[in-house]
């Protein structure tokens, strides 16, 4: 067994984590925070964990305590983790980080997508981005992960395969995304109320959003060099999924798409490659630590359409982060993970 500490276990990621956590047989949750929420039981708040952790309660975050756990979980805004995880490190834990603090490797291109000065650039170099389809081995040795975010998850898996393959042209790729409201997090907001989000649908974000760099940098590893990307997120009146339609144009004949990325894929437990022909549904995801895939070639033309979905806050967030944990700590990949999405 091992102790894991939750940063942040009020939101919707935090919350997520303790719901797979409840059932991997190797971890104990030993510590959660929230600064709002000190005292109060989590199966108080949260009455679906009732009968899983009926005396763990939230406690405001303890460097000291946090630091007598294994691996430490940051389910928090940007910039916390960036103040906590050298001290974290230094003591000996490992820290996965759901927030974007660690996934830019340039400082200066995070500051400036941030809006505020990078906090911890010295750690950046050895932090390893939680892709388990890229990084799987550099992940297993890591002592520090940035887990990537609900959209780069599903945009970098939906197109992996064809840039690895050099079968589109990376200057032009484009990724128009869907999200549900729990994307937003669990803070109040207005554009997240129902009457606000629900029986509506808007883009936002179309002439920059933060995710970008992130994609661009994971698409260019895979494509060994820069790549031009327009992606354009939306907001759609659902609670959880994502749902990428990925535009390539190709730059040949391709051969057997369907084959390239049922072969990428064959060794990776959380991608499903689905039957040619395919599209997939977010609700068929819904709860799973999944991305389903399906690839097309309308009218055998040059242009080729991926879809892609994820549940964002599973394998777009919590889920990933136990993925990664089970990595690092050597346990089957798929502890905590195995339970098949929700249906309807
Ligand atoms: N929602 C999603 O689909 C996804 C979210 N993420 C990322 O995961 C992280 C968490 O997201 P989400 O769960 O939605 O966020 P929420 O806004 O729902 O929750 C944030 C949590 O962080 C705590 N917190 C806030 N400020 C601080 C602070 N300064 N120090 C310590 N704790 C703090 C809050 O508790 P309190 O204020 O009481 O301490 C709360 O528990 C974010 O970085 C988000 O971008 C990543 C992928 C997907
Ligand atoms: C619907 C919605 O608002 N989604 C969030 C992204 C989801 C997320 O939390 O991503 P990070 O982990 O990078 O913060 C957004 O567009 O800002």
């Amino acid at each position: 067994m091992i102790k894991v500490g939750i940063v942040g276990g009020t939101g919707y990621t935090g919350v997520e984590l303790l719901r797979l956590l409840a059932q991997h047989p190797q971890v104990e949750v030993e510590a959660i925070t929230s600064r709002s929420e000190a005292g109060v039981r989590v199966c108080d708040m949260y009455p679906n964990l009732r009968g899983h952790y009926d005396e763990l309660a939230f406690s405001e975050p303890d460097p000291k305590r946090l630091g007598t756990c294994d691996a430490v979980f940051f389910a928090t805004p940007h910039g916390v983790a960036h103040a906590l995880a050298g001290e974290l490190l230094e003591r000996g834990t490992r820290v996965i980080d759901l927030s974007a603090d660690f996934r830019l490797r340039d400082a200066e291109v995070w500051a400036e997508w941030y809006g505020q000065p990078h906090g911890a650039p010295e750690l950046l170099e050895e932090a390893v981005y939680g892709l388990p389809e890229m990084h799987r081995e550099r992940i297993r040795q890591a002592r520090l992960i940035a887990v990537p975010g609900c959209y780069p998850t599903a945009v970098q898996l939906g197109l992996l395969p064809l840039l690895e393959a050099g079968l589109i042209d990376a200057d032009h790729l484009i990724a128009d995304c869907k999200s549900g409201v729990t994307g937003a997090g669990r803070g109040a907001k207005v554009p997240s109320l129902l009457a606000e989000a629900s029986e509506s649908m808007k883009a936002y974000g179309a002439s920059g959003h933060r995710h970008l760099p992130e994609i661009r940098q994971g698409l260019a590893d895979a494509a060994n060099g820069p790549v031009g990307l327009t992606f354009v997120p939306h907001l759609t009146p659902m609670i959880r999924g994502i749902h990428a339609t990925l535009y390539g144009r190709l730059t040949g004949e391709p051969g057997d798409l369907q084959a390239l990325f049922e072969r990428r894929f064959a060794d990776e437990p959380f991608v499903d490659v689905m039957p040619a022909g395919s599209h997939p549904e977010t609700r068929s995801v819904k709860g799973a630590n999944v991305c389903r895939l399906a690839v097309h070639r309308p009218g055998n033309g040059d242009t080729v359409v991926v879809l892609s979905v994820i549940d964002n806050l599973v394998k777009g967030a919590s889920g990933q982060a136990v993925q990664n944990l089970n990595l690092m700590f050597g346990f089957d990949e798929h502890a905590g993970l195995a339970a098949p999405a929700l249906m309807p």
